[in-house]
């Protein structure tokens, strides 16, 4: 004899930008909990976000507070969806009161690619040639590459990341720097044509993780999101988001950071670099992962005495006034 224990059911609601990116992303997210969980259904809610609306102002300018996932989280709070799926490093490292980062899946490749127009296949970022044009709209991937290749210029881009491969491909740029992560979730490998070493350009905070966000204290769910919850990368990306909050910035900050674990040891580097790539502080700590957050907050502390905050300072001053 068995009795049925039937499981409680239900329709659990997934918020969703509508980029190609965001879509790949979530759909694979949806996949993973549907397979874990068939008593369940998930369904998958897409919305715009300002992000995605405004689209002729340079990101520097706009801030970075929520401009991706304000809609998003909107819906979360009104009952509307359940849990976000965002690409992390787009997720603010504050979050509005009532929700939280519920969940971090295993980080892709966090480094940045080189992706160059067809007249430059035998260049990469040391031989293309003086002047050529590289489109960025991230101002550590800019302060950064200056720093090391004072012969190139940059210049905005911004939309999606196949509207940009478009602008390159159409001769608007000689080169692009997009996320290695995003070229390889969108079945676009191929177009990266450098990867860009740590030594050249640290990445940015969270960049290759998904972050899932949702309701502070939401148990279900909360239990529910731990199937792809991956250890290592949160550990490292709670380090990285700590060492950002502290120097209070944002996604439009030149900020970049890189991080490893060896047995139960992180290593966090961070960078801070001014606009003209002319100063740069960059520094590292080590210490037990489960510290992570720690770590990341000391590094911004000493990042700080090491002259992090004048050059962060004069850059909110120089974005303010353009
Ligand atoms: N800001 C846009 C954005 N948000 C996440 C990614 C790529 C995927 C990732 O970093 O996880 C991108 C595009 C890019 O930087 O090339």
């Amino acid at each position: 004899m068995s009795s049925t224990v039937s499981s409680p059911t239900r329709t659990i609601r997934i918020a969703s930008r509508k980029s190609q990116l965001a879509l790949v992303q979530t759909y694979w997210v949806q996949e993973q909990l549907q397979k874990a969980f068939p008593q369940h259904t998930f369904e998958v809610h897409t919305m715009n976000t300002q992000g995605d609306k405004i689209l002729d102002v340079a990101l520097a300018k706009i801030g970075d507070k929520g401009l991706f996932t304000k809609e998003l989280e909107d819906g979360m709070l009104n009952g509307t969806t359940d849990f976000a799926v965002h690409s992390l490093k787009d997720l603010p490292t504050r979050l509005p009161q009532g929700l939280m980062l519920g969940c971090v899946t295993e980080r892709e490749d966090p480094a940045d690619a080189l992706v160059v127009h067809e007249k430059h296949k035998d260049k990469d970022l040391a031989s293309l040639p003086e002047g050529s044009v590289i489109g960025t709209s991230s101002l550590r991937r800019l302060a950064q590459l200056r720093h090391h290749y004072p012969h190139l210029s940059f210049k905005d881009v911004r939309g999606n990341v196949i509207t940009r491969l478009a602008k390159l491909d159409s001769g608007e740029y000689d080169a692009l720097i997009l996320a290695a992560a995003g070229l390889n979730r969108l079945d676009l490998s191929d177009r990266i044509h450098q990867l860009i070493p740590s030594d050249i350009s640290l990445h940015a905070v969270g960049q290759g993780a998904l972050g899932i966000e949702c309701r502070e204290g939401d148990t279900e769910i909360l239990e529910i999101l731990k199937v792809l919850e991956h250890q290592p990368t949160a550990y490292r990306c709670y380090a990285e988001r700590a060492f950002l909050r502290e120097l209070e910035g944002g996604c439009q900050v030149p900020i970049g950071v890189n991080t490893k674990i060896e047995g139960d040891t992180l290593t966090l580097t961070g960078i801070v670099a001014s606009l003209d790539g002319k100063k740069l502080v960059k520094d590292s700590v080590s210490g037990a992962a489960v510290d992570a957050e720690k770590l990341g907050t000391e590094l911004a502390h000493r990042a700080k005495e090491q002259g992090a905050q004048e050059i962060l300072n004069d850059i909110f001053a120089t974005i303010n006034r353009g």
